[in-house]
């Protein structure tokens, strides 16, 4: 059967990289990431032909993430991913293309005693830092930085009604309801020209991840929400007005249910509507709720 390779890439997933700064004051910082990293060029032969003159090992792909990693910062993680992503198409002029991936793992200074503790710390939550960085010869450097895995629940101050009515419509119109979701949002930057450009951008990285980060906690508090849907998007208008070099936010988070349990059948007990206090956790199925929020000028709209 006649067939071709339509596309290839190919690299290093899941390698785990931690760093430690140590500093002049005695305190220590400490960086720990997962790094994948995966190339694209003439590459195909390996595919086709069974020739891999042409490819740089996936553990040679691991050996640079280290070394790149020892021979510059780590932070922020957008700068780290760029430096990484541009050296291969720099070094191997087979090498169209760089798909640098970085997770980054909370540790979390500890106070002990009350004061901040020089070198200790702790993984509070699962809450990841994410970027994904793309080195594409002649085209620069694209960048998206991102949040995963922060579960947040309000336990009033969320509704949902006036939603579509058919045949098929059972759930109630609710004007108070638990809400609760695990957040993921990306933000993608005006592609950079090189890594000096990334570098010379280098604190609107961590500023507009603690700008996301806050008022995405601070929108889902405080709004009466009407909808996962609008409170999303009053999220992603407020990091475009925070972040000037940032194109595009976009949102997808889900619907975790918590569902009302009529406990009636025991002696009565009042247990739904305004009486409800005992819930059941839903783990599936969740709603589903994406967004791409862009500036009004942008194309294209929705
Ligand atoms: O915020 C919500 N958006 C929906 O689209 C939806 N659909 C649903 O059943 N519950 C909810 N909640």
């Amino acid at each position: 059967m006649p067939a071709q390779l339509a596309s290839a890439r190919y690299g290093k997933d899941n390698v785990r990289l931690y760093k430690v700064q140590r500093n002049s004051d005695q305190t220590q910082d400490v960086t720990e990431m997962t790094v994948c990293t995966l190339l694209e060029g003439d590459i195909a032969a390996s595919w086709t032909h069974a020739d891999n003159t042409n490819i740089v090992a996936t553990d040679t792909q691991k050996q640079t993430i280290y070394v790149t990693a020892k021979l510059n910062p780590v932070n922020p993680p957008e700068l780290f991913a760029a430096i990484l992503g541009q050296h291969y198409i720099d070094t191997y002029p087979h090498i169209t293309a760089a798909h640098v991936d970085i997770i980054v793992h909370r540790w979390a200074r500890m106070e002990v005693d009350g004061k901040p503790h020089p070198h200790s710390f702790l993984r509070d939550g699962a809450e990841t830092r994410t970027v994904q960085a793309v080195a594409r010869r002649g085209e620069g450097i694209s960048i998206r930085s991102g949040i995963k895995g922060l579960l947040v629940l309000k336990s009033t101050g969320s509704q949902f009604w006036g939603f579509h009515r058919d045949e098929y419509t059972r759930l109630p119109e609710t004007w108070d309801r638990i809400l609760s979701t695990e957040v993921e949002a990306g933000w993608h930057w005006k592609r950079f020209g090189s890594v000096e450009e990334v570098k010379k951008d280098q604190e609107s990285f961590n500023k507009a991840w603690e700008d996301a980060r806050r008022i995405t906690l601070e929108t889902f508090a405080k709004e009466n929400s009407p909808s996962v849907q609008n409170t999303m998007y009053l999220m992603g208008e407020q990091i475009l007005e925070a972040a000037p070099k940032v194109e595009a936010v976009e949102y997808s988070l889900p619907n975790k249910h918590y569902f009302e349990i009529d406990l009636s059948w025991f002696k009565g007990l009042k247990n739904t509507g305004e009486d409800a206090e005992v819930y059941a956790p839903q783990t599936d199925p969740n709603g589903l709720i994406q967004c791409t929020i862009t500036r009004s000028n942008a194309s294209p709209k929705l």
